[in-house]
């Protein structure tokens, strides 16, 4: 369901991401491993569609996304792919249910009791009115994590969504992302930097000198 081909990808001289190529069937679930600065996140980045590769095709569902005009990429980063970010990038005007119900609303798949039952799954019930001002950083991450799969998407993105939490917390997170990434059929490719948390996952991949290995 995504495919990378020899993707290549330069910050002034440094070459980042150097040949990387990955074939990912949907509904697995691949942790992304890799030294700081080894090109994880722009790799999460240029698959979301946010920026783009000097070289190489980026394919989902077989339809090349490196080659899409704005308005193209524009539908695909609302209809088909979710991301967490390190910096949840909640909306701070909005309570907590108008954020997870965000990008489903954007997709046009808003769904209440979807996301009642994530809110349920992530303990998020007793906050729905909240703002984001007024909750900790590990319920902002699982808000993070509701979000993005309100809109059930086919690829979910995920740059260390358990990297702020605490270990008991990051691992419930960890297994009700797992479960209802199951439940959805979405395919989920996540950065982690957690030894213990990556083979969880069904396949490990590792970037290092800007080349992939299995
Ligand atoms: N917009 C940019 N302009 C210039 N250099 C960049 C830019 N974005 C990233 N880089 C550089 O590219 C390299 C890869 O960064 P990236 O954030 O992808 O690494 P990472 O593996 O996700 O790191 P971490 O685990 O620390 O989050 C780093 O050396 C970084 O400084």
């Amino acid at each position: 369901m995504l495919d990378l081909v020899n993707i290549t990808k330069r910050y002034g001289t440094v070459k980042v991401l150097d040949g990387v190529s990955l074939s990912v069937a949907a509904g697995e679930t691949v942790a992304l491993v890799g030294e700081s600065g080894s090109g994880k996140s722009t790799l999460l980045h240029l698959i979301a569609a946010l920026d783009a590769p000097d070289a190489g095709l980026i394919q989902v569902n077989h339809i090349e996304i490196t080659g899409m005009g704005e308005r193209a990429r524009a539908e695909y980063r609302r209809q088909d792919v979710a991301l967490i970010f390190q910096q949840f990038n909640l909306i701070p005007s909005l309570d907590i249910a108008a954020n997870i119900a965000f990008q489903a609303r954007l997709a046009g798949r808003y769904d209440a009791d979807w996301c009642a039952a994530l809110a349920e799954r992530l303990g998020l019930t007793e906050m729905l009115s909240r703002y984001p001002e007024q909750v900790s950083g590990g319920q902002a991450q699982r808000i993070a994590v509701a979000r993005a799969l309100a809109a059930r998407p086919k690829l979910l993105l995920a740059d260390e969504p358990t990297g702020n939490l605490d270990e008991a917390t990051g691992d419930a997170v960890l297994a009700a992302m797992q479960e209802l990434v199951e439940e959805t059929g979405s395919t989920l490719l996540m950065v982690t930097h957690s030894t213990r948390l990556a083979p969880r996952l069904s396949r490990i991949v590792s970037l290092r000198a800007g080349r992939l290995s299995e």
